[in-house]
């Protein structure tokens, strides 16, 4: 077994993945994320980001391959040790962002915080601050039904920040926003999480996400290739024809 690198955060070597039906997700990918690093991992629709960022989350077992986690080895770990890591040590935000509803804004940011055990009231200090660092502290008494999809999802970057992760994974987090929205929450995450030192894995279909990340890594049917040119045309199927050099 080689051992990573001591200055990556995150270490990952010849990761294979299926989902439960078969379908190949990921094929050999191998990375290194250096703390505080944000790394864009880019790819049109279906060429395995998702699943990369769940293997190296911890949410999903490769099927092959080592993941390290600050020289801890991840691959070898049992589901509840997987489980703690997850809670404690990183965040994940989903394009979609899924808010409780009965609880009000600065609830569902303090929420994982108070599954943590963090008393309800330091929980609530630290919630309002990142709130308010992401310009939403007005909000903080409101429902999630009373606010615009942009601010939903700075409300599940505050609830992802608040813990203080070591590592964010942000899953296509703007995927649902409109141009200038997805811009913002774009330089909202990655500055906060720059001011604080958090590393991030940010997977995004757009060159976009590329522009906001010290690094970019490109996949393609489960595979990283040096380059992706997608033809600026919408096919029926949203997927867009590639070229490649590996
Ligand atoms: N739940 C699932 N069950 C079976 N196959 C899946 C599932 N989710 C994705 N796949 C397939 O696995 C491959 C990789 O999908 P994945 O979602 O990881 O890619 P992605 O780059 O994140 O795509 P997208 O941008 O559409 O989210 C694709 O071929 C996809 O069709």
């Amino acid at each position: 077994m080689v051992a990573p690198p001591d200055n990556d955060v995150l270490w990952a070597r010849a990761l294979h993945f299926s989902y439960r039906d078969g379908s190949p997700a990921l094929s050999g990918v191998s990375l290194g994320v250096q703390q505080g690093e944000i790394l864009a991992v880019t790819g049109p629709r279906g060429s395995g980001k998702t699943a990369l960022l769940r293997c190296l989350s911890g949410q999903a077992p490769a099927r092959q391959g080592e993941i390290w986690f600050n020289s801890v080895p991840v691959h070898t770990m049992g589901a509840q040790a997987r489980e703690r890591l997850r809670r404690d040590r990183f965040a994940w935000i989903d394009p979609t962002p899924s808010l409780v509803p009965e609880l009000n804004v600065w609830e569902n940011a303090a929420l994982p915080l108070m599954l943590r055990g963090t008393g309800r009231r330091r929980a609530k200090t630290a919630a309002t601050e990142w709130l308010e660092r992401l310009d939403i502290g007005a909000l903080a008494r409101k429902r999630p039904h009373q606010l615009v999809r942009a601010e939903r999802q700075r409300v599940s970057i505050a609830r992802a920040l608040a813990p203080a992760p070591t590592v964010l994974f942000a899953d296509e987090p703007t995927a649902p926003l409109h141009r200038a929205d997805r811009t913002q929450v774009l330089r909202t995450l990655t500055n906060a999480a720059r001011s604080h030192g958090v590393t991030v894995v940010l997977a995004g279909q757009d060159a976009e996400s590329a522009a906001f990340a010290d690094r970019t890594l490109t996949l393609l049917d489960g595979r990283r290739v040096n380059t992706v040119h997608l033809p600026p045309v919408t096919e029926p199927e949203g997927r867009a024809a590639c070229s490649l050099s590996v």
